[in-house]
This record gives C-alpha cells, sequence and structure tokens, in this order.
C-alpha cells in the first residue's frame, strides 16, 4: 500500500524571470529563491525581485539569498521586496541569524566533519548545506558528500543542496533524507535560465524518492 509520503520541501533557486516562477509553481516546488549576492551570475535587482514576488504571492514561498550583510541591511531587504524568508549564504556569524529571528536560516558550507561541527553554532528552524568549493559561494553545481550530513539531517531540518540535478536527486533524498531540497543550476540551460523539463524532472524524481524511502520505512517497521 503506498502511503502519504512525509513532506519534502523543494526550492528551486536562483531565478531571474517570471516565466520561471510559472515553471516552478508548475511543476510543484515550495519554495523559490531570488539571489541577491554580488558576483553572482543569478543576481538579480530589487526591481525585478519586486515583480518576481507578486508573480509568486500566495504560490509559492520566496527566499531571498544573501551574503555577508548585516541584520539591518537584511532586514530591509525582507521588507523592500516583500520576501518571506532570507537565506543567508555568507560568512555570516550566528549573532546576526539571531538578531533576524525566524524569517533567517543558514547556509552552511561543508566539506569536513569540522564544517558540520559549525552547524551547532546556528539555530534556527532550518538549515541549509551546500558543498565548500574553495573562492566560491554557492551555485558550483558541487556535490556534499552525504556521509557527511547523514547525522546532521536527523536532528535538523535539512535543506539538501550542492550540485544536485534530475538524474541524482533521487539517490541524495534516499541516502540521507533530508527535510528538503535545493537546486539551482542542476535544472538551467544557463546561468539563472531554468529548463522547464528539468526543472519538472527534478521535482518529480525528488518527490518520487521520498515516496519510495517512506514506503521503505513503514515496510521495516511493518507498518
Ligand atoms: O547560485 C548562486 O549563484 C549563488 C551565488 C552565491 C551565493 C549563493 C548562491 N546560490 C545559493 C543557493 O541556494 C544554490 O541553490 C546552492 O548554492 C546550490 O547550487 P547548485 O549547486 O548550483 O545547485
Amino acid at each position: 500500500m503506498s502511503r502519504t509520503p512525509p513532506p519534502l520541501h523543494i526550492k528551486i533557486c536562483g531565478l531571474t524571470r517570471a516565466s520561471d516562477v510559472e515553471v516552478a509553481v508548475a511543476a510543484g516546488a515550495d519554495m523559490i529563491g531570488l539571489n541577491f549576492v554580488p558576483g553572482s551570475s543569478r543576481r538579480i535587482d530589487v526591481a525585478l525581485a519586486r515583480t518576481l514576488v507578486r508573480a509568486a504571492r500566495g504560490r509559492v514561498e520566496v527566499v531571498g539569498v544573501v551574503a555577508d550583510l548585516d541584520s539591518l541591511e537584511v532586514q530591509a531587504l525582507l521588507t523592500d521586496v516583500g520576501l518571506d524568508r532570507v537565506q543567508l549564504h555568507g560568512d555570516e556569524r550566528p549573532e546576526v541569524l539571531g538578531a533576524l529571528g525566524p524569517r533567517a536560516f543558514k547556509a552552511l558550507r561543508v566539506g569536513s566533519a569540522e564544517d558540520v561541527a559549525l552547524a551547532a553554532q546556528y539555530g534556527g528552524d532550518l538549515l541549509l548545506v551546500d558543498a565548500r568549493v574553495p573562492g566560491k559561494q554557492g551555485g558550483t553545481g558541487v556535490r556534499v558528500d552525504p556521509s557527511l550530513v547523514v547525522e546532521l539531517a536527523r536532528v535538523r531540518r535539512l535543506l539538501l543542496a550542492g550540485g544536485l540535478d534530475p538524474d541524482n536527486v533521487a539517490e541524495a533524498v534516499r541516502g540521507v533524507r533530508p527535510w528538503g531540497v535545493d537546486v539551482a543550476s542542476g535544472v538551467e540551460s544557463a546561468p539563472g535560465i531554468k529548463d522547464e523539463r528539468k526543472v519538472r524532472v527534478f521535482v518529480d524524481e525528488a518527490r518520487r524518492a521520498a515516496q519510495e524511502a517512506a514506503d521503505a520505512a513503514d515496510g521495516a517497521s511493518g507498518a
């Protein structure tokens, strides 16, 4: 018997076009990410962000991706753009996250057990883990070693990011059992340009794997 799976939250990150908001919503994504990080090929300005927020309102949660702003700057962006949440993707100290409250969550770049241990310093209801790639902040297309984060996923709501794509997301969901998955480059035809088919297959594959994992857990427990 196929049971209702625990929800898997899916974030499609780095949107730059209103048409891609429609693509993400139609595919069944739960969150979209708008990038405000200087130097990112997915960065958008506040005016475009407001347009995308209007298109998304009430249909999908909108997360602003920022790096190394202070808490007042982040608060101003949340208000100006009308974002639902903000993802701190730089080297922010735990105090910055604390000052922002429940609408903010930290993105941690992970390449070693020492990086994973830093998670304990960051509170909040959600934690994103991304790959640590020297000289880059995010959107790298590089995978996180699942063995580094599988235990973390048991004790925290983990949004698994880094190098996911339609071909590998099912295996990542089965292996790590995260609260959610996040993707930027793996569903694009060019930086910031989402590919409708890739987004759709990514979401379908991720949800299929979450269902299979739930069924397997039910089978193991005799439910
Ligand atoms: O995507 C970017 O260009 C980026 C640049 C600087 C900081 C963060 C950035 N993206 C944040 C995200 O949440 C991405 O979805 C995450 O890094 C995963 O990216 P990818 O490996 O390409 O799926």
